[in-house]
């Protein structure tokens, strides 16, 4: 059995879908990251016997991955996958959390150089029977069409409704060459993969951040929203934004302004907003920032506004209330941790969450993925279906390589 000196093991890091098979043979919790645009992958392995937290605290928090969801409640709870084991693909060990279990510690080593995995399931599952549901075109159209008359009702402004798309799992899949692929697609998104007992194993590659306070105490957060299509015609440079978009957006980077009018935070930069890349399409980005260290106010500043942000207006609605009451009413479907959030805290790269977007969440041999649209008083239904059908694409491409219709 490898040696654990000074929270090392004096060995070659295992490659990922090792990592992955042990922590499934384990049954323990893992998480899996690219950050945009940067160069290595990271694992947080938690050997701790649960992983629900309450309302997560950002400041001083040990290392590890928080996956929330959209709505937390019974079914669904915000988790903390603790890095008890670390790994990441420039680091040539895997590391060992001073504090963390040495029991279990020692169990997955031995357990990562046998490498034998036994075991029904490739992935961990949800427990219990987490049906596949399926919004029907028609039903979809009907909630913007509902939503758009509440809009024009002066009852709110904005509402994000999303649905799903259920697709088989091809035979050969593997979440580990999933969550690879996705790396060289997608470049500029915070690629993930998490994978919990109980909960279950999603996928995704999100182009939001939702709050992040990196090691220089500088917090950053955006308003993101329009969607259009890249096509060989249009790039960044030449994009036109309909006033829809331009409107939807603005709804966004007000509802930012108006969080930090919440806790009286006067002094931050505002950039944008910006026509940016998310994969297969554009979206309007304006980006906010502020440099904590001369703003001795405000120590809390990522976990006070991870709380009033969430759920933002690029997935929920404004105002905030009414939007969330008719998503539940209207949607159809539990959301699950599609428009949580999610990323590393604690971590050599301070806090970096995200917005769960572009998602898919694998069950036994069916796949569930997500998108959603924001409608404002001039959605068409038409429009807002084929926007959710681009927005699915970047997921359907990593499951088999199907063809967008
Ligand atoms: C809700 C989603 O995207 C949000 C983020 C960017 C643009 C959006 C839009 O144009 O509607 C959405 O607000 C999703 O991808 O499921």
């Amino acid at each position: 059995m490898p040696k654990a000196t000074d929270n090392r093991v004096d060995e070659l890091a295992p490659a990922l879908s090792t990592l992955f098979e042990t922590a499934r043979a384990q049954g323990t919790a893992i998480a899996a990251w690219r950050l945009p645009h940067a160069d290595n992958w990271q694992v947080a392995i938690s050997l701790q016997p649960d992983y629900k937290v309450g309302q997560p605290v950002l400041e001083h928090s040990s290392f590890g991955f928080l996956f929330c969801p959209f709505t937390a409640n019974e079914q669904h709870s915000n988790l903390f996958i603790k890095a008890d084991l670390q790994a990441s693909s420039e680091k040539s060990a895997i590391t060992i959390a001073a504090d963390a279990p040495t029991e279990a510690a020692e169990r997955f080593q031995e357990e990562l150089a046998l490498q034998q995995f036994p075991g029904k399931s490739k992935w961990h599952l949800p427990a219990g029977s987490e049906l596949a549901t399926e919004q029907p075109e028609a039903a979809y159209k009907n909630a913007v069409k509902k939503a758009v008359a509440t809009i024009l009702a002066e009852e709110m402004e904005k509402v994000v409704l999303s649905r799903t798309l259920t697709l088989p799992i091809p035979a050969n899949f593997s979440p580990v060459t999933a969550f690879e692929t996705m790396l060289g697609l997608h470049p500029r998104a915070m690629v993930s993969l998490v994978s919990v007992p109980g909960v279950g194993t999603w996928i995704g590659a999100s182009p939001e951040i939702m709050v992040s306070v990196d090691q220089n105490q500088v917090f950053r957060t955006v308003a993101l929203a329009g969607t259009q299509p890249i096509t060989n015609a249009t790039s960044t440079a030449n994009a036109i934004w309909r006033q829809k978009e331009i409107e939807e957006q603005a709804l966004v980077e007000r509802y930012v302004i108006n969080c930090f009018k919440k806790i009286r935070l006067r002094d931050y930069t505002e950039i944008g907003p910006k026509t940016i890349i998310a994969g297969n399409l554009m979206h309007l980005r304006t980006d906010f920032k502020v440099d904590m260290k001369t703003e001795p106010d405000f120590p809390n500043l990522g976990t006070d506004m991870l709380h009033l942000l969430h759920p933002t207006s690029a997935v929920c609605g404004m105002p905030k209330e009414p939007a969330l009451q008719f998503i539940l009413e209207h949607e159809g479907y539990d959301r699950s941790y599609y428009s949580g959030y999610l990323g590393p805290v604690g971590s050599p790269d301070g806090t970096q969450l995200y917005v769960n977007l572009r998602c898919m969440q694998l069950l036994e041999t069916m796949a569930i993925l997500y998108a959603g649209a924001g409608i404002t008083g001039e959605s068409s239904p038409e429009k807002e279906w084929l926007e959710t059908q681009y927005k699915l694409q970047a997921m359907r491409r990593v499951l088999g390589g199907l063809n967008f219709e």
